[in-house]
This record gives structure tokens, C-alpha cells and sequence, in this order.
């Protein structure tokens, strides 16, 4: 039997992950947007996210949430974590029980600090719970450019008998049990994203970059394995892999934040202009709050957290390196 899934999220990344599993299964893609949905059937482009993109003639697209949800073997979430939770209330309405259901959101609620699986644990008591992470840059990937990503989840026969759903020759998509280090690894490498942007938007070097990745990773792995996260994970592709392609990556855009802050742009100004999402700009301070909660010591997230709430500018906190007291290497600060 071929499993049906039903994909809720129009956007960059939900058009473009629906495209991938249009290869191996039926899919029904949910926008809230009539004219995207109109032109994803009719001219099978999505002009709004993906401008120039030809997508698959099987991917198939529906206003209707009751459509894409009802039949679902296989439920997957591409909202942003901001309309993670309303999405799901109304697809609750008309899921089948124990579907599994798969987000592909970076973020964290803001209101209550949680990661989206637990929101769908929550809202879909006995639903098994997943996500979809890696380094996996939306418009490269529909160029045609071979990628690696990870399907998690924490029962290890759900996950691979769900693998084939996404895997495909170009799209590689490995498992890994470690739900709650996998998921983080996504939330979390978009902070320092902005950090390293702020760094090239004041023009500063290779070196600088490679000093605030390898220090944000180490941020990212402290907190992560505080939560409960396995130290390999945040080595592998939902943490270092996606850490690297999002701080170098001139279509990132939570990078692109960064680099306008850099430029001396007010926040507001850049995310004013923009018409895609920057999940690292709401997540920054529930992630200085888990940071107080563990104890655990976020110096480069800090300095993201007060720029983008407009504490201090980037010009400012990029002492950065620079910071008058260093210590051990394995240490934190
Ligand atoms: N783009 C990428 O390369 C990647 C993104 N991600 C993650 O995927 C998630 C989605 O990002 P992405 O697709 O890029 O975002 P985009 O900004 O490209 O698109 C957001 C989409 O969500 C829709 N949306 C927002 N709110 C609602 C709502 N209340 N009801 C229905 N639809 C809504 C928008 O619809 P509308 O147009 O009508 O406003 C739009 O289709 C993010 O968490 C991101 O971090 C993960 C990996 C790669
Ligand atoms: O998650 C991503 C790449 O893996 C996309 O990053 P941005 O949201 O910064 O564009």
C-alpha cells in the first residue's frame, strides 16, 4: 500500500519538501492561499516563495485543510512555528487517529517555549511524533543539488518504515532516534546564523566566521545535551551539517538578518522587507530563557538576543572575540 500524505505550508520550504515526496508517494499540498494553490495546479510554480521554479506535475495543491488532512496516512507540518499550534488545533478536526505526523519548523512556541513535537504531542495525544532537519537550503535544493537530511524519531521501526516517504536519490535522508537533539539542533543554529551574518555585515574575516561557528556549536551542544540531547547528534547533520550550511549560505535567511544588522539596519526595517520567515529573530529569547532555566552559558546567543530585541547594536556586542576574559577552551564562555 502507498501512503497517502497530506502536507500543511505553502511556503519556500513546504513546496519544496512536498515536490521531493510527489517522487514516491501522493501527496496533497494545503496553502491558505488561493492564488499559490491555483498556480501550483495550473502552471505548477509557487511564484510567491519559489519565483522560476518548475515544480512536479504530481505535486497537487488544495485550499481546503479537510482535503489534505482526512486522507492522510502521513501527516507533515511546514507552517512556521508562529501558526504552528492554530494549524494543528484545525487539523486535529479531521486527522485519523495515530497518523503520524512529521514537522519541518525551526522554531520554538514564544508563548510557552516549546519545540513543535511537543506541541503535537499536546494538541495530537497517540499521534507518533517526528521531524524532518538537516542542512536543507529550500532553493538549492530544487535547483537540483544533491543534499543530506535526517528523519527523527524515537521509534526506530516508525522512523524507517517512514523514510522511504522522503529519501530519494538527490534528497538523502538518514534516521536518527535522538527526536529531542535533532529538533533542537534546527532551532538553535539559526541564533548563531544571525551571529555570523553580523559578523560579515561589519566585513569581518574567515577567521572571525570559523571562531563564531565552532563557538556556537559548542552553545548549541551545551544546551542541547542539558535538555537531553545526544552529543553526537549536534556533530551530524541536524546540528553541524545545518549550522554550516545556514551561517555560509547567501540564501539563508535568518544569515541575511545578521548581515543587515551588521549594515546598521534597524530589526524591524529588515524583517519589514522581507517576505519569508527568520525563525532564529523569535526564538532568541525563549532560547535565553531555556539557556537561565539549564544554566548554561550562551555568550554569542546573548548578544543575538539583544540585538535583534534592539538592546544594542551589532557594532556594539561584536567584541565578540573580543571579550575581555577568555578561558579553557572546553569550557563555557
Ligand atoms: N526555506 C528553507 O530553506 C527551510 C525552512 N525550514 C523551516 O520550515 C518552516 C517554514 O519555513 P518556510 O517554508 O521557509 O517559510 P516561508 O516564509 O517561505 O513560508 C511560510 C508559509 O507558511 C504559511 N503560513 C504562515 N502562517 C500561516 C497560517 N496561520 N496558516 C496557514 N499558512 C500559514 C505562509 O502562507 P502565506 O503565504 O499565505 O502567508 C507560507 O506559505 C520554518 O520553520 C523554517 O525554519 C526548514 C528547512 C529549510
Ligand atoms: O533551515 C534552513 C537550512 O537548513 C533554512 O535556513 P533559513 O531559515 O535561515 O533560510
Amino acid at each position: 500500500m502507498r501512503l497517502k500524505i497530506g502536507l500543511l505550508g505553502g511556503g519556500s520550504w513546504g513546496t519544496t519538501v512536498a515536490s521531493l515526496v510527489s517522487r514516491n508517494a501522493p501527496i496533497t499540498l494545503w496553502a491558505r492561499d488561493a492564488e499559490t494553490v491555483a498556480s501550483i495546479n495550473r502552471e505548477h510554480e509557487n511564484p510567491k516563495y519559489l519565483p522560476g521554479i518548475t515544480l512536479p506535475a504530481a505535486l497537487t495543491a488544495t485550499t481546503s485543510l479537510e482535503e489534505a488532512v482526512a486522507s492522510a496516512d502521513v501527516l507533515v507540518m511546514g507552517v512556521p512555528s508562529h501558526s504552528f499550534r492554530g494549524v494543528l488545533e484545525e487539523a486535529q478536526r479531521h486527522l485519523r487517529p495515530w497518523v503520524p505526523v512529521i514537522s519541518l519548523t525551526k522554531g520554538l512556541e514564544l508563548a510557552s517555549g516549546k519545540r513543535m513535537t511537543e506541541l503535537i504531542e499536546e494538541v495530537l495525544p497517540g499521534h507518533p511524533v517526528g521531524v524532518l532537519t538537516g542542512p536543507n537550503l529550500a532553493r538549492e535544493i530544487m535547483s537540483g543539488q544533491a543534499a543530506a537530511s535526517v528523519l527523527s524519531m524515537e521509534d526506530e521501526i516508525v522512523v524507517r518504515a517512514l523514510q522511504p516517504v522522503f529519501h530519494s536519490g538527490l534528497f538523502r535522508v538518514y534516521t536518527n532516534t535522538d527526536l529531542l537533539g535533532c529538533e533542537l539542533g534546527g532551532v538553535l543554529k539559526n541564533i548563531i546564523a544571525i551571529a555570523v551574518g553580523m559578523g560579515d555585515g561589519l566585513g569581518a574575516g574567515d577567521n572571525t566566521r570559523a571562531g563564531l561557528m565552532t563557538r556556537g556549536l559548542a552553545e548549541i551542544t551545551r544546551l542541547g545535551v542539558a535538555m537531553g540531547g545526544r552529543p553526537e547528534t549536534f556533530a551530524g547533520l541536524a546540528g553541524m551539517g545545518d549550522l554550516i550550511a545556514t551561517c555560509t549560505s547567501p540564501l539563508s535567511r535568518n544569515r541575511h538578518v545578521g548581515v543587515e544588522l551588521g549594515r546598521g539596519r534597524h530589526i524591524d526595517a529588515i524583517i519589514e522587507g522581507m517576505n519569508m520567515v527568520a525563525e532564529g529573530v523569535k526564538s532568541a529569547p525563549t532560547v535565553m530563557a531555556l539557556a537561565e532555566t539549564y544554566g548554561i552559558a550562551m555568550p554569542i546567543a546573548s548578544d543575538v538576543f539583544d540585538v535583534t530585541q534592539g538592546k544594542r547594536t551589532a557594532q556594539e556586542v561584536f567584541r565578540g572575540l573580543l571579550r575581555s576574559s577568555v578561558g579553557d577552551e572546553a569550557h563555557p564562555g
